[in-house]
C-alpha cells in the first residue's frame, strides 16, 4: 500500500501544489489521480518515486517512509509511464523495452526475449521490433510504454496522462487492453488524467482534486457516482450520473416475469423478435444476461419497441422479462435501501 500522510508541496515561489493531502493506494489496485488542471495530480504522483519531495507530511510504501530510502532502489521498484511514452527515439522498440532488464543485470539475450513476450502482451506483434518509435502511431508508443515500464517487473507502476496523447477510439482499445493486462498482473498502479470517465473506467479507487490541491473526495467509482461528496463533485463526475452509476451493478438479482405470448422465439427458445398488434414482428433490438449491468437492462428496455427488456441464459434461450416499469420501481427501491 501507498500511504500519503498529511502531505503538503509548497512550490519556492509560494504556490501551494498539494494541501494536506491524506490517501492509501491499496496494493494490486489501481488508483486514479483525478482533477482539474493544475490541482496537484502529477506533482502528487512524482512525490512517490521522489522525483519531488514534500514540504511536510510523509509518503510511505507498506509502513515504510520512502524519505529514508535510496533512490535508485525506490525507484528500481517502479514502473514509470508518461504522455507520448517518452521513448529513446535512437533505439528500436525491442531495445527500448529490453534497456533496463539489462541495467539490472539480465543478459542482453534473455531482456530480449522477456521484452518480446511483453510487447506481444501489450498488442505488438514481432515485426514492431526492429522499429524505431518514430516509426510508430501514437498508440503503438504508448503501448512500448507501458511495456518498457512492466520490464523490470515492478511492483508499482506511475503512469502520468499516458493514454491522452492518442485519438478516442484508440484510447478505448489501449483501455481494454490495460484492463485485462491488470487483470494478470495486479500491480499497484497510481495514475493521472484529467478525464473522469477514464477515471471512472480504470480505477479501482478514483482520488478527485480540486484547485489548490486539495482532495475533494476519494472512493470507488460506484461510490463517486452514487453519492457525490459536495456539488463540486456531482459537477466534476458529470451530469448522467445516475445512469452512469447502473453500469456497477449486474442484473443477477433483477426479479423477472414470465415470458408473454408476444415475444416470439425460434424452436431452440431463442427470441427472434416481439408480435406487434399490426401482426408485425419486431426485432427485440438485444439480450441480456443476469451477468450484464443494468445499465444495458435499462437501455434494452427503453428502447425495446414494447418497453421490455428480455433475459437469456447461457444458451441464448429467453427465460425471463423486464418490463420498463418493472424495472423502475426495482432501481426506486435499490435507491431507498
Ligand atoms: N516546478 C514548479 N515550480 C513552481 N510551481 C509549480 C511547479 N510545478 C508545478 N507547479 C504548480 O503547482 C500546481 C500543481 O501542478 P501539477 O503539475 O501537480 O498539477 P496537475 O494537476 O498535474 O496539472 P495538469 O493536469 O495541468 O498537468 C500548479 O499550480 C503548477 O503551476
Amino acid at each position: 500500500m501507498i500511504t500519503f500522510d498529511d502531505v503538503v508541496k509548497v512550490y519556492p515561489g509560494g504556490s501551494t501544489a498539494v494541501d494536506h493531502v491524506s490517501l492509501e493506494l491499496p496494493t494490486g489496485k489501481m488508483t486514479v489521480l483525478v482533477g482539474p488542471s493544475g490541482c496537484g495530480k502529477t506533482t502528487s504522483l512524482r512525490m512517490i518515486n521522489r522525483m519531488i519531495s514534500p514540504t511536510s507530511g510523509r509518503v510511505l510504501i507498506d509502513g515504510d517512509d520512502i524519505a529514508g530510502k535510496d533512490e535508485a532502489l525506490l525507484r528500481r521498484g517502479m514502473g514509470y509511464v508518461i504522455q507520448h511514452a517518452g521513448l529513446f527515439p535512437h533505439r528500436t522498440v525491442l531495445d527500448n523495452v529490453a534497456t533496463v532488464p539489462v541495467l539490472l543485470g539480465k543478459t542482453r539475450r534473455e531482456a530480449r526475449k522477456a521484452a518480446l513476450g511483453l510487447l506481444e502482451r501489450v498488442g505488438l506483434s514481432e515485426e514492431f521490433a526492429k522499429r524505431y518509435p518514430a516509426q510508430l502511431s501514437g498508440g503503438q508508443q504508448q503501448r512500448v510504454g507501458v511495456a518498457r515500464a512492466l520490464a523490470a517487473d515492478p511492483p508499482i507502476m506511475l503512469m502520468d496522462e499516458p493514454f491522452s496523447a492518442v485519438d478516442p477510439v484508440v484510447r478505448e482499445g489501449l483501455h481494454r487492453e490495460f484492463l485485462r493486462l491488470q487483470q494478470d498482473l495486479g500491480k499497484t498502479i497510481a495514475m493521472v488524467t484529467h478525464d473522469i470517465d477514464e477515471a471512472i473506467k480504470l480505477g479501482d479507487v478514483v482520488a478527485i482534486f480540486r484547485q489548490g490541491g486539495k482532495l475533494a473526495q476519494v472512493g470507488t467509482p460506484e461510490e463517486l457516482l452514487t453519492a457525490p461528496a459536495d456539488d463540486f463533485v456531482a459537477e466534476f463526475v458529470g451530469r448522467d450520473r445516475g445512469i452512469r452509476s447502473l453500469s456497477f451493478t449486474t442484473a443477477a438479482d433483477l426479479p423477472v416475469a414470465d415470458l408473454p405470448g408476444t415475444l416470439a422465439l425460434d424452436d431452440a427458445g431463442r427470441p427472434t423478435g416481439w408480435i406487434l398488434e399490426s401482426g408485425r414482428v419486431a426485432p427485440t433490438g438485444g439480450t441480456f444476461t443476469s451477468a450484464d449491468s443494468l445499465r444495458l437492462v435499462t437501455d434494452l428496455a427503453i428502447s425495446s419497441p414494447v418497453g421490455i427488456a428480455v433475459r437469456v441464459n447461457e444458451e441464448g434461450k429467453a427465460d425471463g422479462v423486464v418490463p420498463h416499469h418493472d424495472l423502475a420501481d426495482y432501481l426506486a427501491a435499490r435507491r431507498s435501501s
